[in-house]
C-alpha cells in the first residue's frame, strides 16, 4: 500500500548549517505519529518540505504517492498543514477567511464542510468576527479549520497546542482523533510528550536532523533499562552514598536512577546507615519523557531503538 508520507534521503543545507542530514521516514495511512525532537532539531524544516515550502537539497518526498516537487498540486491537494506560526490574513472574518482557503483549492459549495469544522473547533460565535480581533488561542483554531477545508486525507499538525489554553487542546485533540477514526493519517510535532504518549501509537524522535530513533511508542518505553526510585525522606538529605544515584531533585523529592531493582537493597541499607527514614517511596514507571531524555542523552535507549536496528512496521 502507498505510504502516506514517503521521506527517502532528505538533506537540507541552510547555507553551512546542516538542518536534516539524511532522513528516511515511511509514514503509513491512517497512523497517528509523532516527530519528536528538542528545539532545532530540524522538525519544522522536514514538515515545511513536506508540504512544499522548502525544497529539499537532496533526497525526495511523496505524499499519499505524489512527489512534492515533480508532483506538487496533487501532493499539496492530499495535504493539509497546521504551521507552527500564526499566520493570517488581518482583513477577512473567520468564516471568509476558510471560504477564500477553500477557493484556493477550487472547492465550490463547500459551506457544510466549513460549518462543521467551525463547530468541531468551538468558533461558531467567532465566525463572523475579524481575523486581527482574535486572541491567539483563537487565531491558532482558524489555522487548524484553514488546513481541513478540503479534508485532506493526511494533516500535519506543527506544534498545535503551543500556548493555548487547557480547553481547546481537549477540543482539538477530540476532533483530531476523530478524523484519524475516519481514516486521516495524522501528523504531530510538540514538546508535550504526555500528548504524544496518549495519541500516538508511533513516534520518530529527531537530533540535530537526524532520526535517532524510531519505533511504537510500546516498543520504545519498554527498551527503558533499569527503574526509578521517588524518595521524601526525614531528615530532607539524601545521603552522600547514594548522590552519584541522582536522576533529579524538587520539591524535597529525589529521583535515583538504578540499573536494576536489585540496587533496591543497596538503597535502603545506605538509608539505614545514614539514619534517614523513608517518608514517601515510590517506583516510577518509564515513560516516553524518560525516553526522550535517555535518547537525546545519547545512552544506549539510542542505539537499541535506532532506525537502522528497526525491522518492519507494526501491522
Ligand atoms: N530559513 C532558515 N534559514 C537558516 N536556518 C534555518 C532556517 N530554518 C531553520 N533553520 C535552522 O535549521 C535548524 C532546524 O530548525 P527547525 O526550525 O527545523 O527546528 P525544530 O525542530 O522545528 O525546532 P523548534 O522545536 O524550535 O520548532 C535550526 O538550527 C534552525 O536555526
Amino acid at each position: 500500500m502507498t505510504p502516506a508520507i514517503e521521506v527517502k534521503q532528505v538533506y537540507k543545507c541552510f547555507g553551512r548549517l546542516q538542518a536534516l542530514g539524511g532522513v528516511d521516514l515511511e509514514i503509513r495511512v491512517g497512523e497517528f505519529f509523532a516527530l519528536l525532537g528538542p528545539n532545532g532539531a530540524g522538525k519544522t524544516t522536514l514538515i515545511n518540505i513536506i508540504a512544499g515550502l522548502t525544497r529539499a537539497s537532496r533526497g525526495s518526498v511523496r505524499v499519499m504517492g505524489h512527489d512534492v516537487v515533480m508532483d506538487y498540486r496533487d501532493a499539496r491537494r492530499v495535504l493539509g498543514v497546521v504551521p507552527q506560526e500564526l499566520v493570517y490574513d488581518p482583513f477577512f472574518t473567520v468564516r471568509e477567511t476558510l471560504e477564500i482557503q477553500s477557493g484556493y483549492y477550487g472547492l465550490k459549495n463547500n459551506g457544510a464542510w466549513i460549518d462543521e469544522i467551525i463547530h468541531h473547533l468551538d468558533l461558531a460565535d467567532k465566525a463572523h468576527v475579524n481575523m486581527r480581533a482574535l486572541s491567539g488561542g483563537m487565531k491558532r483554531r482558524v489555522l487548524v479549520a484553514q488546513a481541513l477545508v478540503h479534508k485532506p486525507p493526511v494533516i500535519v499538525l506543527d506544534e498545535p497546542t503551543a500556548g493555548v489554553d487547557v480547553e481547546l487542546r481537549q477540543g482539538l485533540w477530540r476532533f483530531v482523533k476523530q478524523l484519524n477514526r475516519e481514516g486521516h493519517t495524522i501528523v504531530l510535532t510538540t514538546h508535550y510528550l504526555e500528548e504524544a504518549e496518549a495519541l500516538c501509537s508511533r513516534v520518530a524522535m529527531l537530533k540535530k536532523g537526524n532520526i535517532v530513533a524510531l519505533d511504537s511508542i510500546r516498543n520504545l518505553v519498554n527498551s527503558v533499562t533499569g527503574c526509578r526510585v521517588r524518595l521524601r525522606l526525614s531528615p530532607d538529605v539524601l545521603p552522600s552514598t547514594l548522590q552519584p544515584l541522582l536522576s533529579s531533585a524538587e520539591e524535597g523529592y529525589y529521583i535515583l536512577a538504578l540499573e536494576g531493582y536489585f540496587l533496591l537493597e543497596h538503597v535502603m541499607e545506605a538509608l539505614r546507615a545514614a539514619g534517614s527514614q523513608v517518608l514517601e517511596m515510590q517506583i516510577l514507571q518509564p515513560d516516553l519523557e524518560e525516553v526522550f531524555i535517555k535518547t537525546m542523552a545519547g545512552t544506549e535507549i539510542a542505539k537499541s531503538a535506532r532506525i537502522a536496528e528497526t525491522t518492519a512496521l507494526p501491522t
